[in-house]
């Protein structure tokens, strides 16, 4: 595959996904920034009006929420932060609105919790919905519902939420605004660092520090975004990072920030909601002939080849499918609720489709077209 490490791919998406940090929309006080999103919508609406199909993922709620409530620092406890979301997405929505309706750009808010893109339904009736908006040529804002959003079904951070997005609208590019212009080969502050112009494989950036710590209102830092990128990029998406400032000249394709370039190609819709947004409810342990079969042969997996399952799961969940040491292999829908499942495990095929005790072979436990080796 030709690496473009030009950024016309930027210029030229049809379908785009920007993200926004809370640092990029807020004053140094916390409270929004009217000028940054202004300036942020207008870039964005002169996009969606030269006919590109643009969908905003924007951070800022509980930024915003901070001024009303009294805070001068971003919260620590999820309820505190629920509420001050609670507070500010309103802001964050009526800013919005008046922004892009200067231009004459129509926008929609689209509130998402992990369940939301966990659940196979719920992803689908979300691609839908964003579908539908997109046709009526409005911008989707998406932001994590956080004031419903529980420890266990929050994506922690828009990072990945923005590219579970580009997987969802089959974006062509994925666009992360932040409040560093590029990605650095050490921390920005640290003299030396320089930044990184194109990044082709994850492996050129593993020796790169990025754990320092974010803004202060941010939530995601460095580390979410380049795992984000790369969960983008492994399903043809190309990335770019770099400062919100800087938006226009990214949109114009100019060498700005820093350009992760694809490292795989668009596989199926189901297949990349399978190995990227669902959440598995059980493990199934494979014998050694089973993980072959799967993972070198694709072929559906059967009782024979299992050793052992692990959590209450039902017919249609999400299972990890694992070696005998653990590794998590590939992942698939399951045929089987966990305690139907169980009596079949290790079962042995008769010759032809029968089993021993001259019973029909069982179904498939997950089928071929179900799953999706890691
Ligand atoms: N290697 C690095 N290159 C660039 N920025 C880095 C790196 N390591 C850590 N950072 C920090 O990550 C921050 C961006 O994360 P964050 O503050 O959460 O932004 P946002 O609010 O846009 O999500 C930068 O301000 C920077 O201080
Ligand atoms: N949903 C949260 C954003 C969480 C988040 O990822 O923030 P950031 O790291 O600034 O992109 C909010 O609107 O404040």
């Amino acid at each position: 595959m030709a690496l473009s490490v030009d950024r016309s791919v930027i210029r030229d998406a049809r379908r785009l996904v920007v993200k926004v940090g809370s640092s990029s929309l807020t004053s140094p006080t916390g409270g929004l920034d009217g000028f940054r999103l202004q300036a942020l919508s207008t870039a964005l609406a002169r996009q969606a009006l030269s006919g590109v199909r643009v969908v905003l993922v924007s951070s800022g709620a509980i930024a915003a929420g901070m001024g009303p409530l009294g805070l001068t620092r971003r919260p620590k406890d999820l309820a505190t932060q629920q509420a001050a979301a609670s507070a500010g997405q309103g802001q964050l929505m009526a800013a919005y609105t008046n922004a892009f309706t200067l231009h004459g750009v129509r926008v929609g808010q689209v509130l998402l919790t992990a369940d939301d893109m966990h659940r196979r339904s719920h992803y689908v009736n979300a691609s839908r919905t964003l579908e539908r908006l997109l046709e009526l040529e409005v911008v989707p804002i998406i932001n994590e519902n956080d004031t419903v959003a529980t420890d266990e079904i929050r994506f922690g951070d828009n990072d990945r939420l923005a590219a579970l997005v580009a997987h969802l609208v089959d974006a062509d590019a994925l666009l992360l605004l932040s409040d560093v212009d590029a990605l650095y080969d050490g921390h920005p502050t640290e003299p030396g660092s320089r930044p990184i112009r194109t990044v082709t494989s994850a492996e050129q950036i593993a020796a790169v520090d990025i754990s320092g710590a974010g803004s202060a209102v941010g939530t995601g830092g460095m580390a979410t975004k380049v795992a984000a990128a790369q969960m983008a990029t492994e399903e043809g998406v190309s990335v770019l990072l770099t400062s919100a400032d800087k938006v226009t000249a990214a949109l114009s394709g100019d060498e700005v920030g820093t350009l992760f370039v694809p490292t795989g190609s668009k596989s199926p819709a189901r297949r990349r909601w399978l190995a990227h947004a669902s959440s598995a409810t059980g493990r199934i342990v494979l014998d050694d002939g089973a993980v072959d079969a799967v993972v070198s042969h694709r072929t559906s997996l059967l009782p024979v080849g299992i050793t052992r399952i692990e959590g209450r799961f039902t017919a249609g969940d999400t299972v990890d499918l694992c070696d005998d040491r653990g590794l998590v292999v590939a992942r698939g829908l399951v045929g089987y609720d966990a305690e139907e499942l169980r009596p079949l495990v290790g079962q042995r095929l008769a010759r032809g489709p029968r089993l021993r005790n001259g019973a029909p072979a069982p179904r498939p436990v997950v089928r071929r077209d179900d799953l999706v080796v890691l």
